[in-house]
Parts: C-alpha cells; sequence; structure tokens
C-alpha cells in the first residue's frame, strides 16, 4: 500500500498539475485517492441514499452500527485487553451518531464485549427507543450519568464516542461539553463514529479528543485528515456504485465480504 496520506498524496499529485490548472477534486481522482467530503456534501448523500435510493434509517445505522463493532474488534481484540472482563464504555448521542452507537454496543455484545451506554439525552423517535430497547433486552446496562476521567480508566477497556457525527456545529452543549472534557482526560483509547465529537467537520479541533481509532462511514469527512490516532477505517459498505460515482467517492475496494476497510 502506499505510504502517503491522503493529504500527502493530493499534495504530491497537486504540486505536479497546479500548472494545467487543475482543481484538488481533480487531482484526487486522478490519484485516485478517497476523497473527504466537506459537511454539506456528506448530509447531501445521506438524503439521497434515503430520497432516491429509498434505503430507511435503520437499514443504514445497522449496517454502521456493525461496521463500528467490527472495526473495535479489529483494532481491540478480546483476547488483547488488558482488563477483565472485557468492559467498554458507549456514549451515545441525541442524533443518528448515538443511534450508530446503540447498534454498535449490540452488536460488541454479541461479539462478547461487555459494552455500558450512557445515553444522556434521548430523542422520542421509535427508532430510537426500540434501539435502546433491544439493548436492555440483551443485558446491556445504562448508566445514569457521566463517570470521572480515572473511573473510566480503571473500569473500562475503551471507550466509543458516537456522541457527534457530521450533524454537529457550533459551540458543544451541555451535557457534551463536561462529557468532552472527561473524555479529554482519559487514558484509554477512544474509538470515534465518523468524526471525533466535538471537533468541527471540516477543519478538526487542535484541542479536543484524540482518539486512537475512527470508523469514517460511507467515505471520511475532512477532518479525519486531522486525525492522528493509530487506526483509521472505513466502513457503511452500503453505497450504490452510481451514488458513488456521481459524488466521485473514489472508495477503496473492500477485503472479500468484508463490512469495514482499513485504510491506516
Ligand atoms: N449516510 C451515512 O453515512 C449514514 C450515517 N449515519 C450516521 O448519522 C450521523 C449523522 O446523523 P445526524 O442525525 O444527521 O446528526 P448527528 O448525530 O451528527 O448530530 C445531530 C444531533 O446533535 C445535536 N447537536 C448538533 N450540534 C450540537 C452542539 N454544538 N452541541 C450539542 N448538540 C449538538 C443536534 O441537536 P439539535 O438541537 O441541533 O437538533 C442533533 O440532536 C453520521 O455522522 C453517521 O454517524 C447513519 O446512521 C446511517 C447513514
Ligand atoms: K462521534
Amino acid at each position: 500500500g502506499s505510504v502517503l496520506t491522503h493529504t500527502g498524496a493530493c499534495a504530491h499529485i497537486a504540486s505536479n498539475i497546479y500548472s494545467k490548472d487543475l482543481t484538488h477534486r481533480q487531482a484526487c481522482t486522478m490519484a485516485n485517492t478517497i476523497k473527504y467530503l466537506g459537511q454539506e456534501e456528506a448530509q447531501h448523500i445521506d438524503e439521497e441514499l434515503f430520497d432516491e435510493y429509498s434505503f430507511s434509517v435503520d437499514q443504514l445505522m445497522e449496517l454502521a452500527g456493525l461496521s463500528c463493532a467490527t472495526a473495535v474488534s479489529k483494532g481491540y481484540p478480546l483476547q488483547s485487553l488488558l482488563k477483565s472482563p472485557p468492559r467498554v464504555l458507549v456514549i451515545c448521542g441525541p442524533g443518528n451518531n448515538g443511534g450508530d452507537g446503540l447498534v454498535c454496543a449490540r452488536h460488541l455484545k454479541l461479539f462478547g464485549y461487555e459494552p455500558s451506554v450512557l445515553y444522556p439525552k434521548r430523542p422520542k423517535k421509535q427508532l430510537f427507543q426500540n434501539l435502546t430497547t433491544q439493548c436492555e433486552k440483551m443485558d446491556i446496562s445504562f448508566l445514569t450519568e457521566m463517570l470521572e476521567a480515572d473511573v473510566i480508566d480503571e473500569v473500562y477497556n475503551l471507550v466509543v464516542d458516537a456522541i457527534f457525527g457530521f450533524s454537529f456545529k457550533g459551540a458543544v452543549r451541555e451535557p457534551f461539553g463536561d462529557i468532552l472534557s472527561q473524555l479529554k482526560k482519559i487514558t484509554v483509547p477512544i474509538a470515534s463514529v465518523d468524526i471525533p465529537s466535538g471537533w468541527d467537520v471540516e477543519n478538526g479541533c487542535p484541542d479536543g479528543i484524540q482518539p486512537d481509532m475512527l470508523i469514517s462511514l460511507t467515505a471520511p469527512k475532512k477532518a479525519a485528515s486531522h486525525f492522528k490516532g493509530r487506526y483509521h477505517f472505513l466502513g457503511g459498505r452500503f453505497v450504490p456504485p452510481a451514488l458513488e460515482q456521481k459524488y466521485q467517492l473514489n472508495l477503496p475496494q473492500y477485503p472479500g465480504t468484508d463490512c469495514v476497510h482499513q485504510l491506516n
């Protein structure tokens, strides 16, 4: 595989083609590098999957959450965990990113992990109530409040961050400000679903949380170019080829029947 990062590859190509007046997008296409999406573009693709391609949220969320649990099991296999039982804390936010987190928790349990969920702001929609019931029926415990950083370090092997995804905007509102400030202090790894929570979707956040794993869904968002952790996975293997073509996503080939592809 290539040792160049996305930014590196595009810069390299760009340095050779600027004289030919190509845009960054065209350079990426020429380099056959995966596209990093802006916030609006990610939202357009999402809408198109639902409105034009007739997927339901439940369907895509199930595949997204399964991808996240699979990536976690690849990066942090059960036998590699330092603490027994293999506890994982899954923190879910108020939107679909949080829904991905609930699905991820359920699959982690099926994979042999011991997930606990913190879900402080629950939307009224039936889908989220169903996902919550499914977790409860599988004996996944729900925490009533956020834990201090040192308690998380003592009890859990890692934290899945499913707080905010590509619709996050502006300054963080409570209770998520407090939660993110504890997450900045923990030493166990954080696996972020789609976007490291609290990061600007395009520009990242230099003093934000620094996840060890990022699972980009559909395609990475621009913030992913600021990711410095060990594992970057692509998940959400549900993009129809015509949609991939239309947005020139240049997605890499997933190995065999896997639902995740390790980008680095
Ligand atoms: N196509 C795909 O790839 C799929 C991705 N999925 C996942 O869905 C998320 C995007 O989900 P969405 O519901 O659009 O939004 P988020 O989960 O990112 O967040 C929305 C909620 O967050 C609240 N919010 C926004 N900004 C702030 C803030 N600054 N402080 C506090 N709270 C904030 C927002 O609250 P409002 O009051 O503004 O309504 C929302 O409640 C994507 O990233 C993937 O993870 C799908 O699961 C499958 C398809
Ligand atoms: K997240």
